[in-house]
């Protein structure tokens, strides 16, 4: 595997995302061909409505996916289950089996994106951790206490001492990925800690702070969760991302929602970067003059934590300005995705 890397032109072995939202029914069929274009596979999160919480379920959703996807297009979606207070052990052995579930997701009720059904205490779920830990089945986490009494911005910390040490101190041995990290605290401690562990970070994370959600107005489709944090937080995850440390790897979290949805007065969390994600990751890259350890983070960590291979094949990206657009379907709807209308300075052909 080569990289040939010049300042204007950077190719690497075909990467994947390993935190995607797809959606499903007309969605689905809009949003598919924007990551199917950009990555040859993607951990698919199971936040539907009602969420994808068994094995069979999950194989429905993935010939949806499959079906939606365009003719002469290649795309594997890695699928997962929704972890809940009543998951049962057997479930985890079925998903095992099928060998197209790769992970199973924590989403603590209230965090996030349709995560109503979600764990309202881990304690309730440790036959079923017991059991992934013991068929190495990944825990994927959506990392942020939901007390009321926790700042918003502190909740991510907040999770690492009072749930994910707890945690892994209890199963030192279960598979662990610290999803979406958007502080210092999560990169150090994922750096840090032993065992099996790694996070994804976003490119709207390594790009941005928190100011950008307020620049020159509210600016909602900055809105995410967890939430961009301050500079510091944003340089210490740049510094992960580009360490060559192989526990950090590309997730993109692209969560679409219609317009309507964002642009509201109760708006919806998320950001949509599945139509320029690489060259967003490039774009940060390049800032931190670390083009040469996009690969490794875009293309290797991934695979080599999910013990698949490396994928066949190149993409190219090169440094040319173009603008987004404005908008882009929805099913009969639309969104607006991240940068909407801006020029962006890399290009994958
Ligand atoms: N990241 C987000 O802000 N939103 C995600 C859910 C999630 O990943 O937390 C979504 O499904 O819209
Ligand atoms: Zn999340
Ligand atoms: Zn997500």
């Amino acid at each position: 595997m080569s990289t040939i890397e010049t300042p204007n032109s950077i190719t690497i072995t075909r990467p994947d995302d390993w935190h995607l939202h797809l959606r499903d029914g007309a969605a689905l069929a809009s949003v598919l061909p924007h990551t199917a274009r950009q990555f040859a596979r993607a951990i698919v999160m199971p936040n539907l409505k009602p969420p994808v919480t068994t094995t069979v379920a999950a194989a429905a959703y993935r010939e949806r996916i499959l079906a939606a996807l365009p003719e002469g297009m290649s795309f594997e979606p890695l699928m997962t289950l929704y972890l809940t207070n009543n998951t049962d052990p057997d479930e985890i052995r079925r998903a095992m089996d099928s060998g197209f579930i790769h992970a199973v997701k924590l989403y603590p009720a209230g965090a996030t994106t349709n995560s109503d059904a979600g764990v309202t205490d881990l304690r309730n779920c440790y036959k079923v951790l017991e059991v992934m830990q013991e068929v190495g089945m990944p825990l994927l986490v959506h990392g942020e206490v939901t007390d009321h009494d926790i700042d918003l911005f502190d909740r991510e910390a907040v999770f690492i001492e009072r749930v994910m040490r707890p945690l892994r101190r209890d199963l030192p041995a279960l598979s662990i990925v610290f999803e979406h990290i958007t502080t210092k605290d999560a990169a150090q401690y994922v750096a840090e800690a032993e065992g099996p562990i790694a996070a994804t970070i976003t490119a709207h994370h390594l790009l941005y702070n928190r100011n950008e959600i307020f620049r020159g107005g509210i600016r909602p489709h900055y809105y995410c969760l967890p939430v961009l944090k301050r500079e510091e937080h944003r340089l210490a995850l740049v510094t992960a991302a580009t360490s060559g440390d192989e526990r950090f790897f590309l997730g993109t979290d692209s969560a679409p929602h219609a317009i309507g949805a964002k642009e509201s007065s109760c708006g919806c969390a998320g950001c949509y970067t599945a139509l320029h994600a690489m060259e967003l990751y490039t774009q940060a890259f390049a800032d931190a003059g670390a083009l040469d350890k996009l690969e490794a983070f875009a293309s290797f960590n991934g695979p080599a934590f999910y013990g698949l291979p490396r994928n066949e094949g190149t993409v190219t990206l090169t440094r040319e300005s173009w603008t987004l657009p404005a908008t882009v379907p929805m099913g009969d709807n639309a969104l607006v995705p991240l940068n909407a209308g801006e020029r962006i300075d890399w290009k994958m052909l």
